[in-house]
Formats: C-alpha cells, structure tokens, sequence
C-alpha cells in the first residue's frame, strides 16, 4: 500500500481557517488565527489552510468582504506556526496571479486551486506559476458528486499535466455516499499512477464526513482535508479530531496528537466560532439536493430579505444545479419564489 510518507499515511490539512471562514462570515481576526494555528501547530496538524472562504480575491460584494485582509491572516499564520505548513486557496477569476505571488510572500507555501469538477483547463497557467515559484500544488474538483468517476478522472489529469501534485475530489455539497466516493478516489489513483496524488475534502451534510474520509484513504487517497470542530461551510467540514481519532484505532499514522487536537478543539477553535456548525434542516437539504455548502449563508440571507423559504431557495438551487460561484443566482431565485407567493 502507498503511503503519504515513511512516517505518515496519510497527510491531514486543516481547512478550519478557510473553509470555517464561511461560517465566520469571512470576520476572522488575525489574533483568532494566530490562536488556532498556535493550537493545531502544537497538536501536530501538518496543513493548515488560511484565506477568505471563497479563497485569494473573495472579499468582495457578492461573497462577503472579509473583516481583515486575507493577506494579513495568512502572514500571521505563517508567522505563528513551527511546524505546520500554510496552505492557500485560490478560484482563477477570483483571485488573480498576483495574489498567489503575494500569498507565498507573506509564507504560504502550498498552493491550492480550486475549479468547478468539469472546468480544470482554467487552473493550468496557475498551476505552472505556482510551481515556477517553488510552491506545492493541490487542486480541487468541487462538486465532485455532480459528474462521474471518469470524468472527475479526465479533469484530474489536466491538473496532473499542468503540475499539480495532488488533486482532491471535492464533495462541496457534502452529497456523496461511501461508495460514490470510492468509485471517484478509485478513478482518480488509476488514472494519476505516480503521476500525482488523491486527495480528498467532505463537509457534513449527510452526516458522512469521517466515514466517507476512511472511504478515501482505504480507495488510496493519501491527502485529506477537515476542520477542527467541523468548523466550515454548510454544516461543517469532517472533523478532524474525530478523524484524527478514528484513523488511530485503525492504525492510519496521521501525526496528530488526538488528545491534543481534542483539547484544541474545544480550548481554540470553538471560542472562535459564532455558533457550532449544525446538521440542521437546511444544511441537510444541501446534502440531499446537492447544493454547494457556502450557498448556506447566502439562502438565510435571502430568504429574510424577501420573505420566502431558505429551504426553498436550496431546493431550487439544486434543481437547477447551480455551481460554485453562481450566488448571485440564490437572489433571483428568493425574487421567483416570493412572484409565486404573490400570485398563488
Ligand atoms: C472556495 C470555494 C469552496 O468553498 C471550496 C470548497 O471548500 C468546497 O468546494 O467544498
Ligand atoms: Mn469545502
């Protein structure tokens, strides 16, 4: 079996600060970063992720503008942690090369580039600045469910060809069951070889995260990505304390403290939280239906500002198969629901 490496199974990174920032509405602080990282650094987490929700470039009108500059929390996270490695994520259109450029000079090393599942041709020019610049690469195929196993495969090997080192299968919508996920990471290790790695990234909607992450690992995924306390969008992102402890009493090296990152858990990331990340109606309804998590916010804003149902609003989303990025298309949708109310 393919290790991560002779002392890791697997690589664990943590997306709490990133991912989480949805659930933050993009308000971390540099002085909540530099707890959380000091916290996972010290638990032994190897990958911590920092940056606006909808990653480099986010901050804006229809995201959410961040309450300090992502720049500003990735440098503090740099600055904080000993051993961890910053990661940071980026959607081209989004964020632009020169905010991967700024990222690395404020010490993020592992570059991250995000694409819709079936649009990986857009991520190939960052790929080769970021390896150009000594960067580790991860590319991620979101909304992973959405497409099949050889096509998620196809995608993954433009990444592959354009220097990505490992190519996550990216369950935004926290819809996929066990074996979908299997059947995907499976596609991806056949066709990447030695080429790159698999790595995987599930939220919580169906209540599967750490169950479908073992899924990953035991169909040869060697990268996997959670939050501390599930903090991320929808509800939540694979907890990494549970994971970290699940994969211990299989005998899956991840190099984590469990107790440690227990403790951070409750001592650092939940004195950062708004609210606990909950599996509730409508977080559910994003499982089910298949809608991307971070619409989660967008809906309940949606649904207040023009009277009609968030659960609704979700329903359609999925519907209409509405992809990351298309927020804006949650207002047009509350707009519909609230013209038939009117006329029903
Ligand atoms: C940056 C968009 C998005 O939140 C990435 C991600 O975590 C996902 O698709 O699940
Ligand atoms: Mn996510």
């Amino acid at each position: 079996m393919k290790t991560y490496s002779d002392t890791l199974d697997i690589r664990i990174t943590d997306s709490s600060l990133r991912d989480g920032s949805h659930a933050k509405g993009h308000r971390f602080t540099a002085e909540d970063v530099r707890s959380v990282v000091a916290a996972l650094d010290a638990a032994g987490v190897p990958v911590i992720e920092v940056t606006h929700g909808d990653g480099l470039g986010g901050s804006s009108f229809n995201y959410g503008f961040s309450a300090t500059p992502e720049q500003e929390l990735i440098k503090a996270a740099a600055d904080t942690a000993r051993h961890a490695k910053i990661a940071f994520l980026m959607l081209p259109g989004l964020g632009v090369k020169d905010d991967i450029r700024a990222a690395h000079g404020n010490g993020g090393t592992i570059c991250r580039i995000a694409t819709h599942c079936t649009e990986a041709d857009i991520s190939v020019q960052h790929f080769g600045l970021a390896r150009e610049m000594g960067l580790e690469t991860v590319g991620f195929l979101m909304m992973a469910h959405s497409t099949s196993p050889e096509t998620l495969a196809r995608q993954a090997r433009i990444m592959a060809d354009a220097g990505c080192q490992c190519v996550y299968v990216v369950d935004s919508a926290g819809a996929m069951v066990m074996d979908q996920v299997t059947d995907r990471v499976a596609a991806l290790v056949a066709e990447l070889g030695d080429d790159a790695q698999v790595g995987f990234h599930g939220h919580e909607n169906l209540g599967l995260g750490v169950g479908n992450s073992v899924a990953a690992v035991r169909a040869g995924a060697l990268q996997i990505d959670g939050s501390t306390r599930r903090l991320g969008a929808g509800a939540g992102n694979t907890p990494v304390e549970a994971f970290a402890a699940v994969c211990q009493k299989m005998g899956i090296r991840t190099g984590i403290d469990v107790l440690a990152v227990i403790d951070a858990a409750e001592d650092a990331v939940r004195p950062v939280m708004d609210e606990e990340c909950r599996l509730d109606r409508m977080a559910l309804l994003m499982g089910h239906a298949g809608v991307y998590s971070s619409f989660l916010r967008h809906a309940y804003r949606q649904a207040d500002r023009y009277g009609v149902s968030g659960a609704r609003i979700l329903l359609r989303a999925g519907e209409r198969r509405l992809v990351g990025g298309q927020e804006d298309q949650l207002i047009d949708i509350a707009l519909e629901l609230a013209a038939e109310h009117r006329t029903a």
